[in-house]
């Protein structure tokens, strides 16, 4: 049968499908020693230790169609498998790619999905190589893979110390502004069309379908001798809390430090009628890296201060001084 981009996937096996899948992936310079077998064989350097992960996206959950494509979806969960083992400081080797789709979806759906994963990879952290994976028919899409990289020293939560300065890399705000936007939850009927020609709601919906963990930076971290790390999947209080907790202090976050992201995100205010601050200290999947550092250390280019560790309190994050009531992401309370 001849194969086209139309093609309705149950009209292909199953190994036809993977086989469509491994040629849309990337090929990266940490390949699998046994490919197309029951499991994935990787050799890991002497001295280094083995870190994985895994995360789940499911449609309604994660993500909405059409407004995510098969690409962004795709993308997505590439980029947030990455996110978890650049959070403790090791470089990603590999990825298990595993999808859920309805059988009456096509070829070209697949081919997207494989080539959001493969350019998140060549953007990301190249030279990552997709080891395996799965494959189901699903009445909704599921889009979940396993990372996995290597450290000599992993970076935990746990170590950050009173008198330690409080770094971030990355956006905040932008992917919880972008999913509202992508939702309709807009205020009211506003005029969208300056912020569309300044490409500040772009930049908001991209943040959310195709977000940008600084990668590089957890290993660069690591080498600059970084105390903690946690990536900010479900925002700034709700994470820096976790690795407070973990470390046993408080995070005393400088309300200046963060004035100027709210500042960036002051149109949501009047067109999404929600507090940039909200955005900016709960709003989650931005996916940059929360770290602490020995307040002599330089963090690589790319971290900024924030604030700084204290005795731990009766919170675990503080906004100059004064406890938040900024919460953060839930997936079982549902917001
Ligand atoms: N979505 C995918 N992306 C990449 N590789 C995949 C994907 N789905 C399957 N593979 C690979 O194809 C090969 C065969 O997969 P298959 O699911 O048939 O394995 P299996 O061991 O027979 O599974 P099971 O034990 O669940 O029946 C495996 O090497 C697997 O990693
Ligand atoms: C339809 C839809 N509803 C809600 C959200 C928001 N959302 C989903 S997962 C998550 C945090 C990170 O996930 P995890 O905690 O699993 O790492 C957030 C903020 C979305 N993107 N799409
Ligand atoms: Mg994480």
């Amino acid at each position: 049968m001849k194969v086209s981009l139309g093609t309705r996937l149950d009209e292909l096996a199953e190994e036809q499908l993977v086989a469509i899948l491994r040629q849309a992936y990337p090929t990266g310079a940490h390949p699998t020693e046994v490919a197309d077998d029951d499991a994935a064989v990787a050799t890991i350097a002497r001295g280094s230790r083995l870190v994985t992960s895994t995360d789940l996206l499911v449609e309604h959950e994660d993500f909405v169609l059409p407004e995510f494509t098969p690409y962004d979806v795709g993308w997505k969960t590439a980029a947030v498998n990455l996110s978890d083992i650049a959070a403790m400081g090791a470089r990603p080797t590999g990825l298990l790619m595993t999808l859920g789709i309805p059988r009456d979806r096509t070829v070209a759906d697949l081919v997207g999905w494989g080539r959001g994963v493969r350019d998140a990879v060549a953007t990301l952290a190249p030279g990552v190589s997709v080891w395996g994976g799965d494959l189901s028919a699903s009445r909704l899409v599921i889009s979940a893979a396993t990372s996995t990289g290597e450290v000599e020293i992993p970076v935990t939560r746990a170590g950050a110390e009173p008198g330690d300065v409080v770094a971030y890399a990355g956006r905040l705000g932008f992917a919880a502004a972008g999913l509202r936007i992508l939702l309709g939850e807009r205020a009211g009927d506003p005029d969208l069309r300056g912020l569309e020609r300044t490409g500040t709601i772009r930049e908001a919906i991209d943040a959310q379908l195709r977000p940008r963990p600084p990668i590089a930076l957890g290993a660069a971290a690591a080498v600059a001798g970084v105390h903690a790390l946690i990536d900010v999947s479900d925002g700034l209080a709700r994470d820096g809390a976790r690795l407070a907790r973990s470390s046993g202090v408080t995070l005393d976050l400088v309300s200046g430090a963060l004035a100027g992201r709210c500042a960036d995100l002051g149109w949501a205010r009047h067109t999404l009628n929600i507090d940039p601050w909200e955005l900016v200290m709960a709003g989650g999947e931005d996916y940059g890296l929360l770290a602490v550092f020995a307040p002599d250390a330089r963090p690589p280019e790319g971290f900024e201060v924030l604030g700084a560790v204290v005795e731990r309190g009766e919170h675990g994050v503080l906004l100059s001084g004064r406890p938040t009531e900024y919460l953060g992401f839930d997936h079982f309370a549902g917001r």
